[in-house]
């Protein structure tokens, strides 16, 4: 018997598995948004494999969930070449990017999220790799170690990165192309939306679709997970399609405000106000005041507060602004 469970577990988590991965774009044409990063890999994909060249190395910054591993899989699959994917971390000595660098073929893309988070003597062995597709390696030990020159096929590294600014120069420039993902206008989530609910057969009306684009943050990975939980909403009060009444509803039962702000990004602004009257206050202090990462603060919570303009940045510190103050449905206090 559980056997039987077990295994019908594991279809239902196969289904869904698979329906996510149906989720991501495999063109460049099916993927929504970013148009001017798209119109410009574009062209170079293309004149890349008119030379039957492979791609110049690759790196998409940008706030997380905006697509930028979806985007690496959507070259890859436009250069008809294959991908393997990784992240800074995992690569934890020299020996693991041989490992990873060796079974390259010609043309093939070595994908690296979270590149600004590499052990710095791995990324000084990539700075030859990109540059002129070897590395030297040390072989043995002791007074048999002996340097080995050690040949790549020509690939193209693809590092994604929600930090750029971490990145060392010497990296950075060894990137040809670089490209900004920037939030999404809420006409392109609302095709994000519809698109999924497509996927997931569900009918949605379109004042519903713009409900769940307008409160994403701008982030197609928030689209698709408030879609996945008003979905569930929708059928457990079977309604037959999904409208604003259901959407706004389902939003504050999940505490995703008007704005589309969720607990965290409330806690924060609050916090600022009633601890350290509006800031200027610094990004660890605030940090641990909520109980959060700096880096949760730093890559996940911020950039939108920011982009929306309920914050901003000062020399000093992080400031709330008066627009986050109307939100929080406060009176703004003279500035002096
Ligand atoms: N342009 C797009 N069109 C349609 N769906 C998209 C698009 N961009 C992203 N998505 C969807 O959003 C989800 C998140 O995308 P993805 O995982 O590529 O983000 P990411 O930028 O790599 O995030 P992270 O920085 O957290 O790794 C994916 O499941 C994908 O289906
Ligand atoms: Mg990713």
């Amino acid at each position: 018997m559980d056997d039987d469970q077990l295994l019908s577990g594991d279809n239902v988590d196969a289904a869904e598995a698979s329906l996510e991965k149906s989720l991501r774009p495999q063109t460049l044409a099916q993927y929504i948004g970013q148009t001017r990063v798209k119109h410009e890999l574009g062209v170079y994909i293309e004149a890349a494999r008119k030379r039957e060249e492979s791609l110049d190395h690759v790196l998409l910054y940008g706030p997380p969930g905006l697509g930028k591993t979806t985007l690496a899989m959507v070259i890859a699959n436009e250069m008809h070449v294959q991908i393997r994917t990784t992240s800074g971390p995992a690569i934890e000595k020299p020996g693991d990017l041989v490992a990873l660098l060796n079974e390259l073929e010609p043309g093939d893309i070595l994908f690296i999220d979270e590149i600004h988070r590499l052990p710095k003597i791995v990324e000084e062995m990539l700075y030859s790799a990109m540059e002129d597709f070897y590395v030297d390696i040390v072989v043995g030990q002791g007074p048999t170690a002996h340097p080995v020159h050690f040949p790549l096929p020509p690939f193209t590294l693809i590092g994604a990165t929600t930090r750029a600014g971490m990145l060392s120069a010497p990296l950075r420039d060894r990137f040809g192309i670089v490209e900004h993902m920037a939030y999404y206008e809420v006409a392109d989530l609302e095709d994000i939306v519809e698109r999924t609910a497509d996927i997931f057969q569900t009918s949605i009306k379109p004042s519903g679709a713009h409900e769940i684009a307008r409160r994403s943050r701008g982030t197609p990975r928030i689209a698709n997970r408030l879609f996945k939980r008003i979905r569930d909403f929708a059928e457990v009060a079977e309604q037959a399609a999904i409208d604003e009444p259901i959407v706004d509803r389902s939003l504050t039962y999940l505490r995703v405000d008007n704005d589309g702000l969720d607990e965290t990004d409330n806690k924060l602004l609050r916090t600022m106000l009633d601890f350290y009257d509006g800031g200027p206050v610094g990004l660890s202090t605030l940090a641990a005041n909520i109980g959060e990462e700096t880096d949760t603060i730093a890559e996940m919570v911020e950039p939108y507060l920011l982009q929306i303009g309920y914050l901003k940045r000062t020399q000093r510190g992080r400031v709330v602004t008066a627009k986050g103050y109307q939100h929080l449905g406060l009176p703004y206090p003279p500035q002096n």
